[in-house]
């Protein structure tokens, strides 16, 4: 069934946006994800299982492991990270805060430093090419769930180290089920005390212990809190934090049961800050476009609720206050435009 109309959709392509959370390796193109399988000589059956297979949360974490063999090395990650950039600038993106996984992988001479230099040669790509002109690209840097605390840590020197080149903070991520909040929270602190922000996958299961300690944490952000009981919904409302909400992402994986149902609609109508995102566009097949337009439909928001979603979202982005301002000055110059197309 058609989550929102045409009509809707094209106000919402014109919108500008910013996207605060998309995982590089699940925001892949369909077409390059055909072409590195086949390059690779990837199994067939695992080629299968990207091309139709469930998306079930824990068939996600599967279908990363298969993503990942086929984006391994340098060169690979350096595309990716230019096709992504330059997706999220045709879909009229603004401002994308892009994250990310470093990854050890010895049998490629990769280190997670160079990793994440690859990564950066694709933003300096991208936003060089006549494609990726219009869009500021900043980069966390995620950890994984099955990460320990030495190579979480690892990860957050390796953001300090490379602060000025654009990396703006930290994420924890990854399969839901995996791994204990303990291991990680030394790095964070560490995060912290270096100056980055932190954002942290928090609720995607239900895990009252986790999401006390990480609402206790203090984050700059947190994203999904789909699985909340009353006590943390009102201790989650009491901090203000905002929150990365991924309505495509929350129904595919069976996080959330409808769009009609989705937490998005109690914490906007309670006025907390909330900002819709991708998650995973190649593996969701989405586009913030098509977030909005979900959001428009499903929860019957006016163009101008829209336009005051997609631009308060520069307040929780990990730009200085002087980058914000310019940010909302280039929205106020897109504003005009689209004032000229659409009613607002
Ligand atoms: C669906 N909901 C989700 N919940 C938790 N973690 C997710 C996720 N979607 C993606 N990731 C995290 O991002 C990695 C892929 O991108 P990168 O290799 O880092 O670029 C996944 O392996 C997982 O750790
Ligand atoms: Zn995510």
């Amino acid at each position: 069934m058609q989550q929102y109309g045409e009509e809707q959709l094209k106000f919402c392509q014109a919108l500008p946006k910013v996207e605060l959370h998309a995982h590089l390796n699940g925001s892949l193109r369909d077409t390059t994800i055909r072409e590195l399988a086949l390059k690779r000589n990837l199994d067939p059956a695992l080629t299968k299982v990207i091309e139709m297979g469930d998306r079930t949360l824990s068939e996600c974490f599967k279908l990363f492991d298969i993503i990942h063999r086929i984006t391994t090395d340098h060169d690979t990650i350096t595309r990716i990270t230019c096709e992504v950039i330059e997706d999220f600038a045709a879909d009229n993106v603004h401002y994308l805060e892009l994250r990310t996984t470093p990854k050890t992988r010895s049998e490629h001479g990769m280190t997670k430093r160079s990793y994440t230099e690859a990564v950066l040669k694709g933003m300096q790509e991208a936003q060089q090419g006549s494609r990726g002109q219009n869009i500021t690209v900043r980069l966390l840097l995620s950890i994984d769930r099955r990460e320990d605390t030495a190579a979480a840590l690892e990860t957050v020197q390796l953001a300090a180290e490379l602060h000025s080149r654009g990396i703006v903070g930290i994420d924890l991520s990854g399969n839901p089920t995996v791994g204990k909040w303990s291991a990680w929270e030394p790095a964070l602190q560490e995060a912290r005390r270096q100056g980055l922000k932190v954002t942290l996958h928090a609720a995607e299961v239900y895990n009252p212990e986790e999401t006390a300690a990480m609402l206790h944490f203090r984050p700059e952000r947190l994203g999904h809190m789909c699985c909340l009981d009353e006590r943390l919904e009102v201790l989650h409302y009491n901090t203000g934090i905002p929150v990365e909400l991924c309505l495509s992402s929350n129904i595919i994986t069976e996080s959330v049961a409808s769009y009609p149902e989705h937490h998005f609609h109690p914490f906007y109508s309670a006025g907390h800050p909330v900002i819709l995102c991708t998650d995973d566009s190649g593996v969701f097949c989405t586009s913030l476009s098509k977030e909005f337009a979900i959001a428009a439909h499903a929860f019957q928001l006016s163009n101008s609720q829209l336009w005051q979603l997609s631009e308060a979202a520069i307040d929780h982005t990990f730009l200085k206050e002087e980058e914000k301002e310019q940010l909302r000055k280039k929205f106020q110059i897109a504003r005009a435009t689209l004032e000229g197309c659409f009613p607002l």
